[in-house]
């Protein structure tokens, strides 16, 4: 006999977390309808409620980690596992809908037949109703007239609708994808390494450098890389804008963004901090296309200035030296070349800000919002030998590059995933 039972009226951890979701739901559900939001359908036609509002944003947070937890319990150990590996061919699914253009073929309006759509991507016709087929089951497209032709559901009307995303998508099935089957050779080839030309992606790829240099000869992977930058970068919970809500701007008149990109980061904050200036720094190949992002009505304070940001920092005396998204690049010996190269440019009372994220310590929060952080951190290694830090490595790092950075802290806003991690530049009088 089981030595361990539960009794009759105690409630399971499924029938509270099944209980924590029926009210959870009814709370989310008041909140889109108190906001005029649509409900969630996958009817194509349904509005998509892109950014929610703030407490209809910790709602579906919340909702996800109790699902996610549901959803491990009622699968049990061999499920829970099994469909963990299978879930690989999404991104097959995702890669042919990338590469074939699928969702833009299908007419916004009405529909398209698989023949139709056979020709005019060049694959045989059971091919594609195979690959579409399993997206349905994802609720991507829609079958009609008895299941002969594609119709949209909200979610490939989306990517019809996102070209950026679609850029993203492309980017992680043929940059990342191929570095994440390499991940675990390269860490049994170069055990301990810091160098991003001992990682997965340099293996998938050939390469005997960092991707970023790799991409400078090779233009048009550099602008899809950028053009991910710009979708992630559009997502609310990701928007650079968050970063002038974190410190108080009033007495900062030069800002210099590095390694900013086509400039996504530069004009969110010029855009709402009308007395600032600043310059975007990256790598030339970035050039024209962050002049063409920058309006022309911010163009008296917003330029761009190629620059190679391990090289001594040129701009002088500015008041504020951002990276967003830079550190999780590089490995610690690598970043504290990023910090030493900004010293000979720093005035008393220059602040080095870094919007990154902050890995949470381990069961601090929730599984999946954990799990979401430390997804990112196992990319950073595959893709660079690189890591998402916890709030002690970013205070090692900022101390061990130069005893002069008194380090700050951790901020966070609500609504941003990215915290903002600073260090005062502050030499002894
Ligand atoms: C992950 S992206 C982040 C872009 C931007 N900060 C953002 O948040 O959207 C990394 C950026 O670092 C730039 N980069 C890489 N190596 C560089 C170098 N040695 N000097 C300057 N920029 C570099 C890349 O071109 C790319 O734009």
């Amino acid at each position: 006999m089981s030595t361990f039972q539960v009794t009759d009226t105690a409630v399971s951890e499924l029938e509270q977390l099944a209980q924590d979701i029926a009210s959870k739901t009814q709370e989310f559900l008041a909140v889109l309808r108190r906001n005029g939001c649509a409900l969630p359908s996958h009817d194509p036609d349904t509005a998509r409620n892109d950014s929610l509002p703030i407490e209809g944003t910790v709602l579906q947070r919340h909702l996800m980690e109790l699902t996610t937890e549901l959803q491990a319990l009622v699968q049990g150990p061999r499920l829970h596992v099994h469909n963990q590996v299978l879930a690989h061919v999404n991104l097959v699914n995702l890669h042919a809908i990338y590469s074939f253009k699928l969702p833009s073929r299908v007419p916004m309006e009405g529909s398209i037949s698989y023949a139709e759509l056979a020709g005019k991507i060049q694959v045989g016709e059971d091919v594609v109703r195979r690959i579409a087929r399993y997206s349905i089951t994802k609720h991507i497209f829609r079958e009609v007239d008895g299941g002969d032709r594609l119709t949209h559901s909200v979610t490939s009307k989306m990517l019809a609708e996102s070209p950026m995303m679609m850029e993203w998508i492309g980017m992680v099935c043929e940059e990342m994808w191929p570095a994440a089957t390499q991940a675990v050779s390269a860490l049994a080839k170069w055990p301990r390494s810091q160098e991003p030309q001992h990682s997965g992606y340099a293996l998938a790829h050939g390469l005997e450098t960092h991707v970023f240099d790799m991409l400078v000869d090779q233009p048009e992977r550099a602008e899809r890389f950028a053009n991910a930058m710009v979708y992630f970068n559009s997502i609310e919970d990701l928007a650079s804008h968050h970063l002038c809500d974190a410190y108080d701007w009033k007495s900062v008149s030069q800002v210099v963004d590095i390694g900013g990109s086509a400039g996504s980061t530069a004009v969110a904050l010029a855009t709402r901090l009308p007395r600032v200036s600043i310059v975007i720094q990256d790598q030339a190949v970035l050039e024209d296309q962050a002049r063409r992002s920058i309006p022309p009505a911010l163009a008296d304070r917003v330029s761009f200035m190629a620059h190679d940001f391990f090289q001594d920092q040129p701009v002088r005396d500015a008041d504020v030296y951002h990276f967003r998204w830079i550190f999780h690049d590089w490995s610690d010996r690598y970043c504290l070349k990023l910090l030493r190269a900004l010293v000979p440019a720093l005035k008393p009372g220059a602040r080095v800000v870094v919007s990154d994220f902050v890995v949470p310590e381990s069961g601090a929060t929730s599984w999946y919002t954990e799990g979401l952080v430390r997804g990112f951190d196992l990319a950073m290694m595959e893709l660079f030998n690189a890591r998402e830090r916890e709030e002690r490595d970013w205070q090692k790092l900022f101390v061990e590059a130069d005893s002069r950075f008194r380090f700050a802290g951790v901020r966070t806003v609500p609504g941003a995933d990215l915290a903002f991690i600073s260090a005062i530049w502050t030499p002894p009088v």
